[in-house]
């Protein structure tokens, strides 16, 4: 007989939400399309059921980068493998970090992760648009490449600098294959592996989508 609280369901070992909120005070790229959910029918007036709607940039709290968000011939959400959204992830800290380079991961252990999450608590107010993030160093891309990295995840709303039009952290992360996943909550995530979820929607002609991201620990 199983143990009880080791039901499927009620396990110890939780998933973690980290995801960001999404509600009209979630900090959107300044300019972007701003998050709005309204109710187009109220169960006032239809004596059923509330039916909500939302409108928002793709590009708005936890969410992932479809290369067509760069690139005009790349993939769009609905093309993306789910295999890169769902497994081992590895969590690093690098704090104060004034840009996110090689150096900055050679004490980590990555393991045999195919996701790299970084953590650089550089984003401390998110109900604010931040004023500077630390860039990824878009050398980073090739390193991570070789150690079979295949998405890279970070708590900040961009891996480039956030006045960059080249993109050069983008494109290169593409160039490697690896994916982009953006804006994610890891205050309250200890480094170490864990499981990740961070599905996209199919959305079809989408240039990125919003998504619910979680970890569970690895024991
Ligand atoms: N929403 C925008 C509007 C204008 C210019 C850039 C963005 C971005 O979102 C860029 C960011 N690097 C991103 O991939 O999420
Ligand atoms: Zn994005
Ligand atoms: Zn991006």
């Amino acid at each position: 007989m199983e143990a009880k609280g080791r039901r499927a369901g009620v396990n110890a070992n939780k998933w973690i939400d980290i995801s960001q909120p999404l509600d009209e005070r979630t900090a959107g790229w300044p300019g972007d399309t701003p998050f709005v959910y309204e109710r187009a029918w109220r169960k006032e007036d239809t004596g059923s059921v509330n039916v909500g709607r939302i409108r928002m940039s793709l590009h708005t709290g936890t969410h992932i980068d479809a290369p067509y968000h760069f690139d005009d011939a790349g993939a769009k959400a609905i093309d993306l493998e789910l295999d890169v959204y769902l497994g081992e992830a590895v969590v690093v800290h690098v704090p104060g970090a004034r840009a996110i380079g090689i150096g900055d991961l050679s004490g980590a252990e990555l393991g045999q992760a195919a996701r790299l999450l970084l953590r650089t608590d550089a984003w401390p107010d998110r109900r604010a648009f931040p004023a500077w993030i630390p860039p990824v160093e878009p050398e980073l891309a090739a390193y991570l490449a070789v150690r079979g990295v295949r998405l890279l995840g970070l708590d900040l709303p961009s891996v480039d600098p956030l006045d960059s039009k080249e993109l050069p952290a983008h494109h290169a992360l593409a160039a490697h294959g690896i994916h982009i996943l953006e804006g994610l909550v890891l205050d309250h995530v200890e480094p170490g592996r864990y499981e990740l979820a961070a599905l996209p929607l199919p959305l079809a002609l989408a240039d990125g989508s919003p998504t619910r991201a979680a970890l569970r620990k690895l024991v």
